[in-house]
């Protein structure tokens, strides 16, 4: 490791995150560990400075009142009490809290002497170095969806290991207009990487035909893409490891010590029992916007690093009800044409997730002098911090109209578009 580094230790805070960035912001690196952490376990983590213990409401556990222990008070590094009450409020750590920010700033660069070293091209350098003692001279199977996660894992371990790293694509049919050709293009092509491109369109439409309920759908997917993927990791010989795009996030929301977990850290789970691989995770201890940073500084494109965020499920979703072929064409080519004019219009990056939707019934219109009766298309755009709340940003109605306009003219179907208006609550992001 080149990089000095803080610990965050729980004392019951909510805002850990917040903290452990605000030191990352600082140019410092930062790790989030439990309250009952060991002197000899911090002695063992490489280039520790200093120690943030980090108090907060959930300092109770099991009945007992938490504290930092005599060991680690005596530990001979620097430690620094905080207590920053959020009054159960969710929301990003006030950059105006100028006199927090300085105290903080002041611990890690006066107090603890650390250096701000912490940076991409030291990152990539440091894990380049990890994976190949990891993985020695074996092999690495990684599940590439072409997602932000999954590329710069792929990307990273090509740096490091080249041709030990074995990529499978799985097509499922549900990916946006073009997003399989990408995936080709920039790892088998432009990469050079063993990739394998596994259409499996059929096998999915046809395990989903007549499927209505959207819980059902999702296990379907799921499930299926389990089963995919074994197939083909069946098929290679020698593979030890797989190598999966966890993040930072993903471990902090599996829970700590304090407080409840929030979801499940699961990723490529669900593979059968027998098929026993050693996990490579060189990407769990980065927040998103770092894993952009390093798909950015390995040279992936702009395109793949700041995708928005897009379900596992996929067009599965947006195509409601019992998904037919021709509506989830209709729902692939409307957001194609949502997506390009929202570029044109530079509201990409800027609005935080937008998508059509294509539902299970149609309505009267006209069309060339005749009666017509087809499938609506909405229009979904919404801004979040957390994805926990959202809100339906005001926009400019001639990039509406220009959008509806290509939508009836270019997407077989459809006559009529509609615009979501709902925040979350009560509205989820997603329709289904
Ligand atoms: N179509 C696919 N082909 C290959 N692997 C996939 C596919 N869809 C999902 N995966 C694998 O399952 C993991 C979890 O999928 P999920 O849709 O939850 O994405 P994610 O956690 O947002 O990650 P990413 O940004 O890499 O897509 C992905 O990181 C990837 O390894």
């Amino acid at each position: 490791m080149r990089q000095d580094m803080l610990l965050v230790v729980d004392m019951g805070s909510t805002r850990n995150t917040d903290v452990a960035r605000a030191i990352r912001a600082l140019g410092v690196y930062s790790e989030i560990c439990n309250y009952d952490v060991t002197a000899e376990e911090i002695a063992k983590m490489p280039n520790v400075k200093g120690i943030v213990a980090n108090g907060g409401p959930n300092d109770v556990v099991d009945g007992q009142k938490i504290g930092l222990s005599d060991e680690i008070k005596n530990c001979g590094l620097p430690v620094f009490t905080f207590d920053y009450e959020d009054n159960g409020t969710v929301h990003p750590m006030p950059k105006e809290d100028e006199a927090i920010q300085e105290d903080l700033r002041s611990f890690v660069f006066d107090t603890c002497k650390a250096q701000a070293n912490w940076n991409m091209e030291n990152f990539i350098a440091d894990q380049i170095e990890l994976i190949r003692k990891q993985v020695g001279d074996k092999k690495v199977l990684l599940a590439l969806s072409g997602g932000v996660d999954s590329s710069v894992v792929a990307a990273l371990l090509l740096k490091a290991i080249g041709s030990q790293l074995t990529c499978v694509h799985v097509n499922h049919g549900l990916l946006r207009k073009g997003e399989p050709e990408q995936v080709v293009r920039v790892f088998k092509d432009e990469l050079s990487a063993n990739l394998i491109y596994v259409d499996a369109t059929e096998r999915f439409l046809s395990k989903l035909e007549g499927v209505a309920d959207p819980e059902q759908k999702r296990k379907i997917i799921g499930a299926e893409f389990i089963r995919v993927f074994e197939e083909e990791a069946r098929k290679l010989d020698g593979i030890e490891f797989l190598a999966q795009g966890t993040i930072y996030p993903d471990i902090v929301e599996s829970g700590t010590k304090t407080a409840k977990m929030v979801k499940s850290h699961h990723n490529v789970g669900g593979l059968p029992e027998d098929l026993q691989f050693e996990l490579v995770e060189p990407l769990k201890m980065l927040f998103k916007d770092e894993v952009r940073a390093c798909g950015v500084a390995l040279g992936l494109p702009a395109s793949m690093v700041y995708r928005q965020p897009f379900p596992g499920p996929g067009l599965g979703v947006r195509c409601l009800g019992a998904i037919t072929r021709d509506r989830l064409e209709a729902v692939r080519e409307s957001d194609a044409i949502l997506r390009e004019e929202f570029a044109k219009a530079g509201l990409e990056g800027k609005v935080w997730q937008y998508f059509t939707i294509v539902p299970d019934f149609k309505s009267v219109g006209v069309r060339d002098n005749a009666r017509c009766f087809d499938w609506p298309v909405i229009i979904r755009a919404v801004n979040t911090i957390d994805a926990m709340t959202a809100q339906v940003p005001q926009l400019d109605w001639a990039v509406l109209q220009t959008i509806t306009a290509r939508i009836l003219q270019e997407v077989k179907g459809v006559n009529r578009v509609c615009f979501d208006l709902s925040p979350k609550p009560t509205a989820t992001i997603e329709w289904e």
